[in-house]
Parts: C-alpha cells; sequence; structure tokens
C-alpha cells in the first residue's frame, strides 16, 4: 500500500517530543532491526548461532541502533565485531554490544589514512567507549578480514545526521572490502554517505537493504540511489507522522486494487463522466484508435471523438460507442498522433468557459508554457496533466529555460527534472519511462511502482493517455455530481495520474503491443470493477 516519504527533518524534528517524553524510539528501532537482521542470517544459513556479524559504528545515534542490534545478535549465539571508525562511538550501545561478546576493533585514526599498515586496538576490557590505541597488529587488515569473512554487516557509520563524504580512512577501507564482501550488508536508517552521484561509487556503501525508521527518508526514494540501498523496509516507531508533510507517495498494484473509482450504483453515463479524445490526424490514424480505445476500456461514462471525420471513421468503426457529436465533457485529452490544428483551436475555444482537467501528451506538449504565460488562456484555471517522456521533457525545457536540457540529462536526475517543470508550468508533469515520476507544481512526486519493458513499443503513450484522461474525466464527474466547486488539490492529480500508470502497467503485462494494452484494458478494468463483486456474489 501506498508509503509516504518524508524530509529527513521533519522525521527527526517528530521525534524529539516523544524522546522528551521517554519514548523508548532507539529500543524499537533496534529491536526491529536484529529481527530484521535474524531473518536475514535465518534466511542465508538456517540459523544465528555460530554466524559472524559486522558493525561499522560510526559516532552518532545511527551506531546505537546498530549496536544495540547486534548485542541481541551476540545473545542469539552470533560472533559480533564492532569496527569502530571515530574516536567516539554511541556509549550504551558499545557498552550493550562489548556485554553480548561483541569483540571492539577501534580503526579511528586519521593517520590511518596516510599509513594503511598503522595499529590500534580497543582494551576489550573496558567498558569505556573511548578507542585506545595498540600496536598489536594491523587493524586496518582485521577489519577488512572480519569485513570479508561477516555474513552480516550492519552499516551504522552515518544515519539522518550524516554529511557528504566520508573520511578517508574509511572510505578507503569500503573500496578495499568491496570486491571480498560474501555477507548481506543492512544500511541502518540510511546508507552512509548516500549520494545520487555515480561518482566516488565504489568508496561508498551498497546494501542489499536499509532498514529505515519512523517514515521513508525523501532521499531513499529518488531511482538513482536503489544500487546503494537496496530494497527498503520502513518500521513504524510510532512517530504518527503527518502525510500532508510528505514530499512524495509510492503508489504500488495495492493501491491500484483500493482506489480504482468503481461506478456508483446510482449513477449514470454522464455522473461516470464524459471523455473528449482530440488524438489521431490523417498522418497518424493509428493514435486517434489507440486513445479512444483505451478510454473506451477504461471504463469512461462515455467517449466523444473530437478529432477530424477521417480519423472519426476509424475511431467509430471500431466502437460504435464513441460518439462524435459536440456536446459536454468533464475531462479533455490533447495531443496523441498530432491532430490537425483546426480541430485542436475548436477543442479549446469550446474550453474556455470551463475549468475541466485537460491532458496534454505529445504533438500538445508544445502548447505548454510556463506557468505565467499561460494567465488568460484557455490553460488556465484548471488541472492539466502533461505526459512527456523524456525527449519531450528535454525539449520542453529547453523551449521554456533558455538553455540546452538533453534526454540524458533528464534521465541524471528525472524526479528533479520533472519538479522543475511542474513548477515552472503549474502542471501535473508525468514525466513516463521505467520508473515513471509525478510531480505536481507544489513539489509533492507520486512515484508508482514500475512497469514492464514491454510498455517501451510504439503507440503505448497513447494508450497511456487515454487512461489518464479517463480517470480524470471520472474523477471531475464525481466531483462535481458530488455539488463541490472546490478545485481538487494538485496531490489528488498526481495520485489519480499515478494509479492511471499503475493501470497501463497491468494492460503491459498482459500484452506485447500498444493495441493489445489498449485490449488488454478491458480485462484490467474489468477485474479491477467487477473481480471483487464477482468472487462475493454480490450486486
Ligand atoms: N533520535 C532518536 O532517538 C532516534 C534516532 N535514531 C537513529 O539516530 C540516527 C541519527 O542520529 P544522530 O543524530 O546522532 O546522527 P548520526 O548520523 O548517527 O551521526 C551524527 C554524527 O556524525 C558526525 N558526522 C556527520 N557526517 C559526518 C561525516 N561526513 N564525516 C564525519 N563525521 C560526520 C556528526 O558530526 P557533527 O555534524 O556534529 O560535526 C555527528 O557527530 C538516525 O539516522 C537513526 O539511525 C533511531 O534510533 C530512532 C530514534
Ligand atoms: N523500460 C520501460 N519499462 C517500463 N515502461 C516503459 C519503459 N520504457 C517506456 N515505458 C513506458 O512506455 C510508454 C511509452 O510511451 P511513449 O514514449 O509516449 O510512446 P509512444 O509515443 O510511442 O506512444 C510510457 O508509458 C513509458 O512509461
Amino acid at each position: 500500500m501506498s508509503v509516504f516519504a518524508y524530509p529527513s527533518e521533519v522525521i527527526r524534528e517528530a521525534e524529539v517530543p516523544l524522546l522528551e517524553a521517554g519514548v523508548p524510539l532507539m529500543a524499537r528501532a533496534a529491536r526491529a532491526l536484529a529481527n530484521i537482521g535474524i531473518d536475514t542470517l535465518t534466511a542465508d544459513l538456517g540459523r544465528v548461532t555460530g554466524t559472524r556479524v559486522c558493525v561499522l559504528a560510526g559516532p552518532g545515534n545511527n551506531a546505537g541502533d546498530a549496536l544495540f542490534a547486534a548485542a541481541t545478535l551476540g545473545r542469539r549465539g552470533a560472533a559480533v565485531t564492532v569496527i569502530a571508525l571515530f574516536d567516539r562511538t554511541h556509549d550504551e550501545g558499545l557498552t550493550a554490544a562489548r556485554r553480548s561478546g561483541a569483540q571492539v576493533l577501534a580503526f579511528a585514526s586519521t593517520e590511518a589514512d596516510d599509513d594503511p599498515t598503522s595499529t590500534e586496538a580497543a582494551d576489550p576490557s573496558s567498558d569505556s567507549t573511548r578507542t585506545v590505541p595498540a600496536r598489536n597488529g594491523s587493524t586496518r587488515a582485521e577489519a577488512l578480514r572480519e569485513l570479508s569473512r561477516a555474513d552480516l554487516v550492519l552499516d551504522g557509520i552515518l544515519g539522518t545526521g550524516g554529511r557528504r563524504g566520508l573520511p578517508g580512512h574509511i572510505a578507503s577501507l569500503i573500496a578495499a572490502w568491496a570486491p571480498h564482501r560474501t555477507g548481506n550488508l543492512i544500511a541502518v536508517d540510511v546508507p552512509s554517505d548516500l549520494s545520487p552521484d555515480s561518482d566516488g561509487a565504489e568508496t561508498r556503501l551498497h546494501a542489499d537493504r536499509t532498514v529505515t525508521f519512523g517514515g521513508l527518508k525523501a532521499e531513499l526514494v529518488d531511482p538513482r540511489v536503489h544500487e546503494f540501498t537496496g530494497s527498503i523496509d520502513v518500521i513504524d516507531i510510532g512517530l504518527g507522522l503527518d502525510t500532508g508533510l510528505a514530499v512524495a507517495e509510492l503508489l504500488d498494484a495495492d493501491d491500484l486494487a483500493a482506489d480504482f473509482p468503481r461506478p456508483e450504483a446510482s449513477g449514470h453515463k454522464y455522473s461516470r463522466g464524459v471523455v473528449g479524445v482530440l488524438a489521431g490526424s490523417e498522418d497518424y490514424p493509428g493514435a486517434g484508435v489507440l486513445t479512444t480505445t483505451s478510454a473506451v476500456n477504461t471504463g469512461a461514462g462515455m467517449v466523444r471523438y473530437l478529432g477530424s471525420p477521417f480519423v472519426a471513421e476509424f475511431v467509430i468503426g471500431v466502437h460504435p460507442e464513441v460518439v462524435s457529436a459536440s456536446g459536454r465533457v468533464n475531462a479533455v485529452i490533447f495531443g496523441p498522433g498530432d491532430p490537425e490544428p483546426e480541430f485542436v483551436q475548436g477543442a479549446t475555444e469550446a474550453l474556455s468557459d470551463s475549468h475541466i482537467p485537460v491532458v496534454i501528451d505529445a504533438g500538445g506538449l508544445d502548447m505548454v508554457g510556463r506557468a505565467e504565460a499561460m494567465i488568460g488562456t484557455w490553460m488556465a484555471e484548471r488541472p492539466i496533466i502533461i505526459t512527456p517522456h523524456a525527449g519531450e521533457l528535454a525539449r520542453m525545457l529547453s523551449r521554456l529555460l533558455g538553455e540546452i536540457i538533453t534526454a540524458g540529462r533528464i534521465g541524471q536526475d528525472p524526479v528533479g527534472w520533472a519538479r522543475q517543470a511542474a513548477e515552472v508550468t503549474g502542471t501535473i508533469v508525468v514525466l513516463k519511462g521505467h520508473h515513471t515520476v509525478i510531480a505536481a507544481p507544489d513539489g509533492l512526486v507520486v512515484l508508482p511502482e514500475p512497469g514492464p519493458a514491454s510498455l517501451a513499443t510504439a503507440g503505448s503513450g497513447d494508450v497511456l493517455a487515454g487512461i489518464l484522461g479517463t480517470l480524470a474525466a471520472i474523477a471531475s464527474a464525481e466531483h462535481r455530481y458530488d455539488g463541490d466547486d472546490s478545485p481538487l488539490p494538485h496531490a489528488d492529480w498526481a495520485r489519480l495520474a499515478g494509479l492511471g500508470v499503475l493501470v497501463h502497467n497491468a494492460a503491459g503485462q498482459r500484452a506485447v503491443s500498444a493495441s493489445g494494452f489498449a485490449d488488454a484494458l478491458t480485462e484490467v478494468v474489468g477485474e479491477l470493477i467487477h473481480g471483487a463483486e464477482l468472487i462475493s456474489g454480490t450486486d
């Protein structure tokens, strides 16, 4: 189900009153981390007893989580080694780890950077958290040996208090360990030194799994950091975060099953929503057919075809339920298959008195300007959902920002560019790709789970436009029939677009061509609308 992501500061602020009230947040976090550690070891080796666990311990509370969890693993029979990487660490956590039998290696001195053979070790008899220099062998070599033979390593170096760039002795230890790594690496809360930048990636940790506490941190949802985070577990430690403060929402198939809009028992075709389709041209009639098929099969109350009579003939030939006479619509789709200007002009003039949502795709994207330039035009004061792929967004932003922006640059930071495009244009931006990113002008991002790569085929985007336009018409009609004149918030449109992408993904799993996706929508939407009722036998 949907998961919200928050800036780290929001999560840190939510912790403060609870900590002041004595709520044991770290104990909750460490318990959940230990359980995941136990599950990981049991899944890999069938046991915890006799396994080897290493903790990379930093100077703060992040190390505290890792050390308390390691103490639990130690009590369950794991041989724990703590590699203390700073001249201080979390006092109580280290004490707990020691009491459970952990050995502690101190690899903290900055001189270790200059001399990789420098030797230091903690006094194992001491409960003190200060590390004590010793001259009994190469600690770096010993740390490397322990890391390389560990079944499980916990990255407790830095958490939400971390700044970019690890001290040299740690970065070099990580780079030296990487080729010899055999066990699982779990990042505690956030991977230390997390960055979307691929430069220097070899000196950063690549976790198999990240166990994050309190709420999903915004920096973890950037598609570019997946190689550093691995899979992500969000552990509820009772912070009670306000979803209004979230900056991103992740959607999956469960959200689609829960929130796909079903027809009302007492509804009629107009209350279900009428979608106008302006797609296809003499050059590209197929786009008109694909977009209309998609709208029909997504379950619109009615589909009006607004393009040329030439294309209308094809469309109505396959879908006799489509209407070509003008009349009321609750949303319009513009652009797939470059419809001729006279039909675009006719349709936009008809829109000028309304505030209905519009989905703009393909050729229609050339109409999109900066938000301030759209004031007073037919595009103002209505929700607009635009659906560029990276190439189209690059072209659009180059025009709007007056600098050359390539599709490659968009690909390096899709979330950032989608946000910028949404802010500049005031529209909901659906940046299509393997990881489709949806951004709203207020900065909110919706990330539907990725669909199958088979979606990357000509005409697939036309099908998506048909789905999005239909869902927009359904939402807009429902809102109107509820008697609500207030505009729906951007977040609702962005989420709706996310559901549309998930419908498209589901169709993509059942076919391999665009017309196949459009046809498969009958099955996908039929299951979403009727599935549970058929099973339960209710009407
Ligand atoms: N609050 C709670 O109860 C709960 C918190 N929880 C856990 O606490 C974690 C946050 O803990 P935290 O605030 O202690 O920060 P953390 O990242 O461990 O260390 C900060 C220290 O590192 C230092 N430092 C930073 N960057 C550096 C760099 N690049 N190179 C070198 N040094 C650097 C920094 O130095 P300074 O900035 O002060 O100069 C400071 O001394 C959080 O992620 C979660 O795991 C959970 O248990 C839930 C309950
Ligand atoms: N590798 C991929 N994995 C999953 N979906 C993809 C992938 N590549 C493209 N897609 C999806 O396929 C669709 C392609 O749309 P678009 O580029 O507009 O195609 P067209 O213009 O030919 O209709 C988009 O919904 C996009 O998100």
